[in-house]
């Protein structure tokens, strides 16, 4: 059996449909990253696994108790799950220590000493324990949100939009010390964020959310190479859609011969590949003919720019116009010819009917 399982979770604000038959199973100390755009219900499946609120139908289970089978719920409180929310929250009026200890019952044999560790774990010097919250920086801030909930030992721990406030810098080091701990302490985690980025680099299994239902649950890598549809596909990142016939294992576009990863079924196919599968030699001139590009428009984006080229299309269908990722030392003006090529495979995102109209 699963740590955390939630089986047919559904719930109901008025007429929206906040979360529509979610189903979700977390392995103990796994880490699962929950996206989705605004409003997808990712706060509320959060609240949910709280106890702020009940389902309307469906069970939530931790560890082999359950913590809500319908309405009928445990209560926050009871649950052992830690929050770590967007600003920390933490108490202004309490120091840095107190804050850290705030679940711990004063009196209790070794608290100070529990306190220093738990600042240590988190990486927090000791000298900052005395002061009030509104002396530390943003990422200190979270580290001190991050002890408080490790304090009582939590079996999970929710993680709301953590590093959203800080800047790009201090968000990635956060993230990255945040994770080691968690790794290190062995607890269970959900992560929610609007970003994919930290979704796929935090977690070991990510769950793409979208009007209340989970689209895809999957280890990261198969989400963003191997995604169920193109929303997902394009929530995850930038994707290259194409018309495809398959021909002897490889897809026949606009790119000329691609090799494919699985078996798909059908021979018109619909394949996705990522910006940095492309890759390209700058030629001289105009070059008609399969595989060729010309380059249509530049973004300059530091080390990651972009280059919109336009691809001929296979005889009688139209050009197809593509974004392909680049260093600024690589990037060439508008008007230039190039040669692409696909690096690894192509993944199949939709077979149709074999008597569907080849279109690109
Ligand atoms: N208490 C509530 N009363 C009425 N509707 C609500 C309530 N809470 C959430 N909703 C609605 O449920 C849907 C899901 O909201 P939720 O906050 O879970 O989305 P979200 O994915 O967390 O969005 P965001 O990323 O913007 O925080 C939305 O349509 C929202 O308006």
């Amino acid at each position: 059996m699963s740590f955390l399982s939630l089986q047919g979770v559904t719930k109901r604000f008025g007429s929206v449909l906040a979360l529509d038959d979610v189903v979700l199973t977390a392995p103990q100390g796994s880490r699962t990253a929950i996206v989705g755009p605004s409003g997808s219900g990712k706060s509320t499946l959060l609240r949910l696994l709280a106890g702020f609120d009940a389902p309307d139908t469906g069970r939530i289970s931790l560890d082999g108790e359950v913590l809500a089978d319908g309405p009928a719920a445990v209560p926050a409180h009871r649950r052992g799950i830690g929050l770590v929310a967007q600003e920390g929250a933490l108490f202004p009026h309490l120091s840095v220590a107190e804050n850290i200890g705030f679940g711990l019952p004063r009196g209790t044999a070794g608290r100070d000493a529990r306190i220093r560790s738990l600042a240590g774990m988190v990486e927090l010097d000791e000298d900052l324990l005395r002061r009030r919250p509104d002396a530390l920086s943003g990422g200190q801030q979270q580290r001190v949100a991050l002890a408080r909930a490790l304090a009582r030992q939590p079996r999970l721990m929710l993680l709301d939009e953590p590093f959203s406030a800080l800047d790009t810098g201090l968000r990635a080091s956060t993230r990255k010390a945040v994770s080691a701990l968690l790794d290190k302490a062995g607890v269970t985690t959900i992560l929610v964020t609007h970003d994919q980025a930290e979704a796929m680099s935090f977690a070991d299994q990510v769950a793409v959310m979208r009007n209340g239902r989970l689209l895809q649950v999957g280890p990261p890598r198969e989400l963003y190479l191997q995604p169920s549809d193109e929303t997902v596909a394009s929530f995850l990142g930038p994707a290259i859609f194409l018309a495809a016939q398959m021909q002897g294992g490889f897809a026949e576009c606009a790119l000329g011969h691609v090799p494919v990863g699985g078996h798909p079924a059908g021979t018109r196919v619909r394949i996705m590949l990522r910006p940095e599968q492309i890759s390209f030699v700058p030629v001289c001139g105009a070059a008609e003919g399969i595989g060729y590009a010309k380059v249509i428009a530049t973004e300059f984006a530091g080390s990651d720019c972009l280059m919109q080229v336009q691809i001929e299309g296979r005889a009688g269908t139209d050009a197809v116009s593509v974004a392909i990722r680049t260093s600024p030392s690589h990037m060439v003006p508008p008007g230039s010819w190039l040669k692409l090529a696909v690096v690894g495979t192509a993944h199949v995102i939709e077979a149709s009917a074999a008597s569907e109209a080849y279109v690109d």
